[in-house]
């Protein structure tokens, strides 16, 4: 797979700085010189839709790879720059983007990157899109089947629709009747959804009741991308493996008065058969057991009364009627301009206008703190903060 090197090429490493491409061509590309390692970013205007490319040259035997890339990837813009930030990750500011979509973090050598690497034997990055600030935490959602978490996420949805989303998980179980795909499930096959696990597109997954059931990074990131807070409705299971993920998320336990009343709940909802019942009922016992694992969840909350439990939910919550009022992303908005430098002191990269913009003056400068970066791939780098210095 070996290649030439690139022909349009524009330097940026450690001891060069960042070069913003800046000529009428629809090709573009920066190369980040990392240890053996020089990583190019390319992109092209001209081809719509276009995700961005890396490729990678292993000085050592002067060859290009092409790694295998994970995350969501950024659609090339109208040129990008980028500056290395540590050994780990390169940071990449599309030119001419609103901040929602202009910053990205290509990671090379993260716990992540080196975990994958390891398991695939090959050469890997993964992308994580930068989110100003940190939005509000996920809820995950967990109880034995019949408890009523999808009646309460119902009622929660139904009262604050611009609250809160719902992370839509794949299932490989059959539909029920008034099941919606890609509502209240991705019904998916098991051949595939083995494959997406394969390829890292879960940020959990779990085998319950018999079928496979898991939640993509895209359900999660879909749900903030709206400027909402995600509820997770997943098992216990999946509740470990959040707990120990990127993802920030209060852990809600939700457990029935009584074993009886659980049964009768599950009976009484009649989408079942008898021997799914008695699976679900052995499995409740299990749950209920494991949910006691200390530190795995933050609440527990007993759904005996609909009504006073709801309003236990909306304490935990913290909701007012202030939450019922549509809710904007939190982002600032600033468009990374068209004609720009950056250079980086500690943790603060400093974005230098250009003389030619419409948006910001000559002098403005835009300072990006990425002191308290939380997550990554797989998912959002969150916790970054924007500010301006006029001069
Ligand atoms: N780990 C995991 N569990 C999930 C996911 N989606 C749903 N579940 C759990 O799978 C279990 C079965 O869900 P479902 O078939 O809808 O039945 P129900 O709980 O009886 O309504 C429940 O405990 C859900 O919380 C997921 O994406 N990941
Ligand atoms: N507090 C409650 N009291 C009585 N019935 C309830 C209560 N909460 C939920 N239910 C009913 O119990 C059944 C199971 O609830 P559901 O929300 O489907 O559970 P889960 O999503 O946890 O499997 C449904 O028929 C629902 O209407």
């Amino acid at each position: 797979m070996g290649e030439e090197v690139p022909e349009f090429v524009f330097c940026n490493t450690e001891n060069c700085p960042p070069v913003v491409h800046d000529s009428e061509s629809q090709g573009y590309e920066t190369l980040t010189i990392i240890g053996d390692k020089v990583y190019s970013v390319g992109g092209s205007e001209s081809i719509p839709n276009m995700s961005i490319n890396i490729k990678v040259l292993d000085k050592q035997t002067g060859k290009w790879l092409e790694p295998i890339v994970f995350g969501a990837k950024p659609v090339a813009s109208k040129g990008h720059s980028s500056i290395l930030l540590d050994n780990e990750r390169v940071l990449i500011l599309l030119r001419d983007s609103s901040t929602y979509n202009s910053i990205w973090f290509l990671e090379v050598d993260t716990p992540f990157v080196k975990q994958k690497r390891k398991q695939l034997g090959a050469e890997v990055v993964a992308w994580s899109k930068g989110l100003i600030g940190y939005g509000s935490k996920p809820i995950v959602i967990s109880g034995p089947s019949g408890v009523g978490k999808g009646t309460l996420i119902t009622k929660l949805m139904t009262e604050f629709p611009s609250t809160f989303g719902f992370s839509v998980s794949h299932t490989t179980r059959a539909p029920r009747d008034k099941e919606m795909n890609g509502v209240h499930y991705h019904f998916t096959e098991r051949n595939k959804m083995e494959k997406d696990i394969q390829d890292a597109k879960f940020l959990e997954y779990a085998l319950v009741h018999g079928n496979l059931y898991g939640t993509s990074i895209e359900a999660v990131e879909a749900v903030s991308d709206a400027g909402k807070r995600c509820i997770l409705d997943i098992d216990v299971q999946g509740a470990r493996s959040v707990r120990v993920s990127p993802l920030e998320a209060i852990f809600i336990f939700v457990c029935p008065p009584s074993f009886e009343e659980l049964e009768l709940r599950l009976r009484a909802r009649g989408t079942e058969t008898e021997e799914q019942i008695q699976k679900r009922l052995g499995n409740a016992r299990a749950e209920l057991e494991q949910a006691k694992t200390p530190g795995l969840f933050d609440h527990m909350l007993v759904n005996d009364e609909l009504e006073s439990c709801y309003q236990n939910l909306k304490k935990i919550l913290v909701l007012d009627e202030n939450d019922k009022a549509p809710s904007q992303p939190s982002m600032k908005s600033f468009i990374v301009p068209f004609s720009h430098s950056i250079s980086k002191v500690d943790q603060k990269v400093i974005i230098h206008c250009g003389t030619n913009e419409l948006s910001a003056s000559p002098s403005t400068k835009f300072i990006l703190d990425l002191s308290s970066l939380e997550g990554g791939a797989p998912g959002r780098t969150r916790g970054l903060t924007l500010s301006t210095i006029n001069s």
